[in-house]
């Protein structure tokens, strides 16, 4: 962490040169490369000197900074270096070594990706542990995701050799990889001749993750011992440039979303503009390295895509007794192939069918492709970059390019488009997240624990605007319970700013770099969260053979939770699921259940096509209630839920087939049906008994063939939610606040239409943070502590 930052100030510190000494250095530099070019005096054919590339999650031609500049290494004239756009090519042009050859390396790592498919003969054991994961024990990277990175991969392969390159495919650890090839160009070749060929420099680009971390970390001692440069370039795939954050320092980070973007708009103002697609790069090396035993490398996508599904294929339930099955006529929402090329014609065809216009109307659909981009896996994997976005959605702005007949076209950023920036902002600031938090990204109290009452004073006040409060922010800072008096009456004389008495000074936290300290705890803050863990009682006595169950059932969608079960049932057949289902699904279970948020993040993990550190660990803190959600102690109903985003029960029925037969329609009564009417409606009873199938009535269940299975007899936890009232019934709900937050989720609804609170000005109020609409605000119960039994 620390050393991504001194990367970044060092990016930084870099751009205050003139574009002037920049161009006239990186002539000069270039005039030398071209002097060394020249054909050596003797016969003998000149070592190649090679410069390697290993990618990561940079899967990509276009607009990748480190194409862009190895393509420069090919420019004939050397002496007039090709300056495009910004001042970023040149100076990276400073850094670029001399190479006779380039060789593009991509390596599935061993430790995320599970390699034993790769063994050259099934008697050959791999030498790594299965790439499982710490808690929950299921596999890091799933079916849906392999596929996906293979057709990446394959892609990337295809377009590099149309620039007259290539790429190899290597599997294990990337250190190892580095150092196998560094080892083989440093010995002979057998015939006594002296090094094969020598390494100019090695290249990779920045990631967050800890484990990414420790791999760049790998590879630089690698390249040290071999005296050989290695250069940790940007990662240039998001939405700011890091050389554009307004950060000092990465503790600089507010821990609250809307303080970063504020402190950003306009958003559409931000992006740097893209980097040339190579057309031609240097030629692979003569010779290159072989992968190491005991693997061999594909020499197909199919045959990539075999290798990586067999081992995951031994057991295609995934440990599950009751795996969900393809329903008949549904169709995945993300039916995508992995891949640059793919990703640029999503990306088109976003534009020009009005998808990005309409985005702000459709995001919190669940059914269909086009309910929302669906480019978040190309984005995970830097197969498209978020500026790519920005600069199409731009051009189509300003009425230039394709997209003519489309509504909005030449009309500026419009409600869609601006919402589009902002959820790839929210990418931006998770991915900083994992910066700024390192390891406590993943611990079980998450980043909420260490923000402490200080920052969480910060985050109540940030929170303000969302919920239309007129509260000022003040220095100081209050306990717990005065925030929640205050929150609750915010005219109340109780300041949630001024510090109480009882508020210490002791416990200055410092993060694992020492980069920022929090100065104030509260003794009387809300204790951390408590979650029921997978594998030994948690403090409450659980049992974890029950919550291990409970886990099953949630992962298999046979928790008798319409909305949950459809969602997770979708997930597993397709590896996607909608924003507004992961929220639910992850509230379920983390505060319906209790169990461990971590589990459901591997989970999620293991799943996911869009699988991304940030986003994934972040997102799952922040429902959770262990991350930085300004509102801390919201849970979603899933009831409620459904009857606003699937009021037909469409979705549900789509995904948990066996629902289908419920027979929704009924003759209204006057006054029953919208606007009073009467006639043929939707009977929000039955709907109920979609939504939660316990209430389903004993001849229907009969009748439909639903007898006898736990999920409908035996659901989890039961909601007792009557449709007519806002209030969800039972469950306490009253005693802990729920039934407020039914009516204050009312009030933003209301909010929510297109004049609202004046449109696309208050996307955050009534665009990101609707997003997390049916959250009740409610002090956090826990259910164990509350004894609620499942
Ligand atoms: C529990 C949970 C886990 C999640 N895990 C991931 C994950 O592993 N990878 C991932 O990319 N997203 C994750 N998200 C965020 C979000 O759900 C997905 O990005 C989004 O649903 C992807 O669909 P889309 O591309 O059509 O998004 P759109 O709605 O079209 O949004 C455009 C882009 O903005 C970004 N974005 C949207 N919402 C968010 C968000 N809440 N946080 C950060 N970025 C966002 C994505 O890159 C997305 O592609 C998670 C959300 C939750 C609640």
């Amino acid at each position: 962490m620390e050393h991504a930052s001194q990367e970044w100030l060092a990016g930084k510190h870099q751009c205050e040169n003139t574009l002037g000494d920049l161009v006239t250095s990186a002539a000069e530099r270039l005039d030398a490369r071209s002097d060394s070019l020249s054909p050596a005096p003797s016969s003998q054919v000149p070592r190649p000197r090679i410069l390697i590339y290993i990618l990561r999650r940079d899967l990509r031609l276009s607009d990748n900074p480190l194409f862009h500049q190895a393509s420069l290494l090919t420019a004939k004239d050397s002496s007039t270096p090709k300056i495009h756009n910004r001042e970023d090519s040149i100076i990276s042009a400073l850094d670029t070594p001399f190479a006779t050859h380039f060789l593009p390396v991509y390596v599935f790592p061993a430790h995320q990706v599970e390699v034993s498919g790769f063994l050259a003969s099934p008697e050959q054991r791999s030498p790594y542990p299965e790439a499982k994961s710490a808690v929950a024990g299921v596999w890091r990277t799933g079916p849906h995701r392999a596929r996906f990175m293979a057709e990446g991969v394959w892609d990337l392969k295809e377009s590099l050799e149309k620039c007259d390159s290539g790429l190899e495919i290597r599997v294990g650890m990337i250190g190892e990889v580095v150092q196998n090839m560094l080892k083989w160009y440093s010995e002979g070749d057998g015939d006594g001749n002296g090094k094969r060929a020598d390494v100019a420099g090695i290249w990779m680009t920045n990631e967050e993750g800890a484990e990414e971390k420790s791999d760049e970390a790998h590879v630089r001692d690698v390249a040290q011992q071999h005296g050989v440069e290695f250069k940790l370039w940007d990662d240039e795939k998001y939405y700011i440039d890091d050389r554009d954050l307004p950060l000092d320092h990465i503790s600089d980070l507010p821990n609250v979303y809307t303080t970063f973007r504020k402190s950003l708009e306009p958003l559409i103002s931000r992006p740097r503009r893209t980097v040339p697609t190579p057309s031609k790069l240097l030629p692979l090396p003569p010779d290159i390295p072989p992968q190491s035993q005991p693997f061999k490398v594909p020499t197909s996508l199919t045959q990539l895509e075999e290798f990586l599904l067999a081992p995951l294929n031994n057991d295609a339930g995934f440990g599950l007794p009751h795996p969900p099955q393809w329903p008949p006529n549904a169709n995945s929402a993300h039916p995508f192939l992995g891949g640059e090329t793919a990703g640029l014609e999503r990306l088109s065809e976003l534009i020009n069918n009005g998808i990005m216009t309409r985005y702000k109307a459709t995001r919190n659909g669940m059914l269909g492709r086009d309910f929302s981009t669906k480019l978040s896996a190309y984005l995970a994997q830097g197969m498209l970059t978020a500026r790519q976005v920005h600069w199409a959605m731009h051009e189509f702005e300003e009425g230039r390019g394709p997209g003519r007949e489309t509504e909005g076209y030449g009309k500026g950023e419009g409600d869609g488009t601006y919402g589009v920036r902002f959820e790839l902002l929210w990418r931006d600031y998770m991915r900083l997240c994992v910066r700024k938090f390192g390891a406590r990204m993943f611990h079980p109290n998450g980043i909420r624990d260490y923000l402490g009452i200080q920052s969480k004073v910060a985050l109540v006040s940030q929170a303000d605007p969302h919920e239309g409060n007129t509260w000022t922010k003040k220095a100081n800072v209050g306990t717990a319970g005065d925030l929640q008096q205050a929150h609750d009456k915010p005219n109340s004389s109780v300041s949630p700013y001024s510090k109480p008495a009882s508020t210490t000074e002791t416990n200055k936290m410092t993060d694992s770099n020492g980069a920022f300290e929090i100065p104030y705890r509260d003794a009387r803050r809300p204790q951390p969260k408590i979650f029921k863990l997978l594998d030994r009682c948690g403090i409450s006595g659980d049992d974890p053979v029950k919550t291990r169950e409970a886990f099953t059932r949630w992962r298999s969608g046979r928790t008798g939770m319409g909305l949950i079960d459809a969602s997770n049932r979708e997930l597993f057949l397709t590896g996607y699921t909608s924003n507004r289902a992961r929220q639910n699904i992850a509230s379920y279970l983390t505060s319906r259940l209790g169990i461990d948020w971590r589990a459901g993040a591997e989970w999620y993990e293991f799943l996911l096509t869009d699988y991304d550190v940030g986003n994934n660990w972040g997102n799952w803190q922040y429902v959770a209630g262990v991350g930085n959600d300004p509102r801390e102690g919201r849970i979603f109903n899933p009831v409620k839920q459904a009857l606003d985003y699937d009021p037909q029960a469409e979705y549900i029925r789509t995904w948990v087939p066996e629902l289908r037969g419920v027979r929704l329609t009924k003759s209204l009564e006057p006054g029953e049906g919208p606007g009073g009417a009467k006639g043929p409606g939707v009977d929000r009873q039955k709907l109920l008994g979609v939504y939660q199938p316990w209430k389903l009535s004993a001849w229907e269940k009969e009748d439909l063939g639903l007898t006898a299975l736990e999920w409908v007899d035996s659901p989890l936890i039961k909601i007792d939610f009557k449709v007519g009232s806002s209030r969800p019934q039972g469950n306490g709900a009253k005693k802990n606040g729920q039934g407020k937050g039914q009516n204050n989720e009312k009030k933003r609804n209301k909010g929510n239409g297109a004049k609202g609170r004046g449109g696309r000005g208050n996307w955050g109020a009534n665009g990101r943070d609707s997003r997390r609409q049916g959250m009740e605000e409610k002090v956090w119960r826990n259910p164990i502590q509350a004894g609620e039994d499942y």
